[in-house]
């Protein structure tokens, strides 16, 4: 089964502000937009990835990551990250209606396409389902097969609220690039030691980050 990867990005200004004790005012949108282009471009190579949506309104990301090959949706109804989701999801579906659509955070720099296959591959035995994140807390990725409301419920306790809205765990050996989604500056040192890809890996050279 191939699915269409939706991806959220919100403004590159208002981006990743738990990294702020990490990386400067000036420096930390163009972290932000080198953790989605890693991203989506490890998401563009999955075997297992027809193509990828991302939803936003930020023009240079926008650019950026049409560039690299995505689809880019603009950020309606402005209702946060959730709305943004459905309305992504709408607008893929209402081209091709027999689509499998799984959303996936902008934020995972350390992404490798052989591990998000396994995910896929592993999501695509339930309805719908999904993979939290490294702490436990969050999700990395919520899948909705063809004919299944994605229903997202992204953002605090996340993993707790996609359990409840009966949405299938995947729990899987070595899928970790796949979980390390980065919102501070210790998920970046993880990251950075899985492996990140190279728009990262120039970023994080601009930061000062000890044992780096
Ligand atoms: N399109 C869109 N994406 C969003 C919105 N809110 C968050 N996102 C994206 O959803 C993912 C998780 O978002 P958050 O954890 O809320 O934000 P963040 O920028 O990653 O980090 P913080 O600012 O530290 O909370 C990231 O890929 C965000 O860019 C939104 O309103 N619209
Ligand atoms: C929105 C989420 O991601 P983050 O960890 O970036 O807050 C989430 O986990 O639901």
């Amino acid at each position: 089964m191939q699915w269409t990867l939706v991806i959220p990005l919100k403004p590159l200004a208002r981006a990743k502000s738990r990294l702020s004790d990490t990386a400067s005012d000036g420096l930390r949108p163009g972290l932000a937009l080198a953790f989605a282009q890693d991203t989506v471009a490890a998401a563009l190579a999955c075997p297992a990835v027809k193509d990828v949506a991302v939803v936003t309104d930020d023009v240079l990301a926008g650019r950026e990551l049409g560039a690299l090959g995505a689809h880019i949706v603009t950020d309606e109804p402005s209702g946060g990250l959730n709305a943004a989701l459905a309305h992504a999801t709408a607008v893929v579906r209402a081209q091709r209606p027999e689509s499998a659509v799984a959303a996936l955070n902008a934020d995972l720099p350390a992404l490798r396409p052989l591990e998000l296959a396994r995910v896929l591959d592993a999501a695509a035995e339930f309805p719908r389902a999904f993979l939290p994140d490294a702490a436990e807390i969050g999700t990395t990725l919520l899948a909705a097969r063809e004919g299944e409301e994605l229903r997202p419920a992204f953002g605090t306790d996340s993993r707790a609220r996609h359990r409840v809205s009966g949405a299938a765990e995947l729990v899987l050996d070595a899928v970790d690039s796949v979980r390390q989604d980065v919102d501070t500056g210790a998920d970046l040192r993880a990251a950075l030691a899985l492996g990140v890809g190279p728009r990262t890996a120039a970023a994080a050279a601009r930061l000062l980050i000890p044992g780096q």
